[in-house]
């Protein structure tokens, strides 16, 4: 039994009709489902210790700390990072990568340093670096894609200067599912003095991450794209960048002392957590890495890496539709990009719904990247663990029905 329909049973929300069909759920890209054991676990905390945490004396007040912070070792562990003074709570990888762009450039980006991205990059990794560069008067350089979308390894070395103070790239892109070469970009962006900022929203469901084995500086990621609610998120970074960075948010928990005209911080990491955090959210975001780590990262690559050998050619073979990115299943991480040639993508979504099959239509925030790719949007269908073949089949008769419907109108 392949791991969706061993798994498939813990995800209430799957096991329902959309317009008299199965749902088939491909929009995982965007936000992925919660298994009853992360459901469980935030309405266990909220049932039985929730309270304000670091600083009630009483024993739920105690509880509830003692479960935030395990969750946050959790968090340590399943990343690999050094220490929990490395992992900061945020409300997703928008906020972490939007922390490092004010916190962490404002300090060390002068007037002329190069900030290098891509065009693949979603615009929560790539406006921060705008509104930088702007304020600090530095250079945006965008690093060329190949012909198949991937990142241009050799247009990268010749843009990387002792200018680059900052390069900023996602592991893995949210549109064309290509999976960047972080370790050997972490190696040379240091070379030169430079620190590398990586937007971890894609990656970090389908595939194990070793922060210190990359050896990057800032890693962003966020709950509710690996199994976890939504509104918690992590910033990884490496202990020394963090002590030199101010709080982005001050206020409560924050501090060490207030006095009347000025304020001491408190230690890492709760000198960037301002306010009453997310307590429920942490605990589901560490419940979801305990249900991860159940089933083995290992296993779910090679699980959603076998579907994607089987439906990724598939859809190339349809006549009309054109897929993005590069040719080879390998190298997309659960995402592909598609149109069928000739009709809008909401057209197709909403054609697609109609045969309970939910992909994604539109730009995908990659705005950049559909210039590039010379398209206005695209479709976009994305797997999670709990996909299936039967899921599969079904997105491939909805592809071939949607195009039959709008070139002779019968679905
Ligand atoms: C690569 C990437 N970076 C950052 C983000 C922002 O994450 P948060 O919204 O959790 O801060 C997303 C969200 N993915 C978008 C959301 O919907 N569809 C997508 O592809 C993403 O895919």
């Amino acid at each position: 039994m392949m791991l969706g329909d061993k798994r498939r049973n813990d995800f209430p929300i799957l096991y329902q009709t959309v317009n008299d069909e199965p749902l088939v759920y491909l929009d995982n890209a965007a936000t992925t489902q919660k298994p009853r054991q992360v459901l469980e676990a935030m309405s266990y905390y909220d049932e039985h210790d929730h309270a304000n945490v670091h600083r009630g004396v009483h024993t739920l007040g105690a509880r509830a700390t003692e479960a935030y912070e395990a969750a946050r070792e959790n968090v340590r562990q399943f990343i690999h990072a050094h220490s929990t003074k490395e992992v900061l709570f945020t409300r997703g990888t928008t906020t972490s990568l939007n922390w490092v762009a004010q916190s962490y450039g404002d300090v060390a980006v002068e007037a002329g340093d190069d900030i290098l991205l891509s065009y693949a990059e979603h615009h929560a990794n790539l406006v921060p670096w705008q509104q930088l560069a702007k304020r600090k008067q530095a250079n945006l350089v965008y690093i060329d894609l190949d012909e198949e979308g991937r990142l241009d390894m050799t247009d990268f070395q010749t843009k990387l200067s002792s200018k680059t103070k900052i390069v900023a790239l996602a592991h893995v892109t949210n549109v064309l599912g290509t999976i960047q070469p972080i370790k050997e970009i972490a190696r040379l962006t240091h070379e030169v003095g430079g620190v590398i900022v990586v937007d971890g929203a894609q990656s970090v469901p389908h595939m194990a991450v070793d922060v210190q084995d990359l050896d990057v500086d800032f890693y962003a990621f966020s709950g509710h794209k690996m199994y976890g609610p939504t509104g918690i998120g992590v910033l990884y970074g490496k202990e020394k960048w963090l002590e030199q960075m101010s709080p982005v948010e001050f206020g409560g928990e924050m501090i060490e002392f207030v006095h009347l005209y000025n304020s001491t911080w408190a230690d890492l990491p709760w000198k960037f957590e301002a306010g009453t955090p997310n307590m429920t959210g942490a605990i589901g975001l560490s419940a979801a890495i305990d249900y991860l780590t159940t089933i083995g990262m290992t296993t779910i690559m090679q699980h959603e890496q076998a579907l994607m050998a089987d439906v990724l050619p598939r859809l190339q073979a349809i006549e009309g539709v054109t897929v993005f990115g590069p040719t080879s299943p390998s190298e997309h991480a659960g995402v592909i990009a598609f149109n069928i040639d000739g009709i809008h993508p909401h057209d197709v979504a909403t054609a697609m719904d109609m045969q309970g099959v939910a992909v994604r239509a539109g730009h995908h925030c990659a705005q950049p990247l559909m210039k590039w790719l010379d398209v206005q949007a695209t479709n976009r269908a994305s797997l999670g663990l709990y996909t299936t073949q039967a899921d599969l089949n079904q997105f491939i008769q909805a592809v071939i029905a949607t195009k039959e419907f709008f070139q002779n109108g019968t679905i």
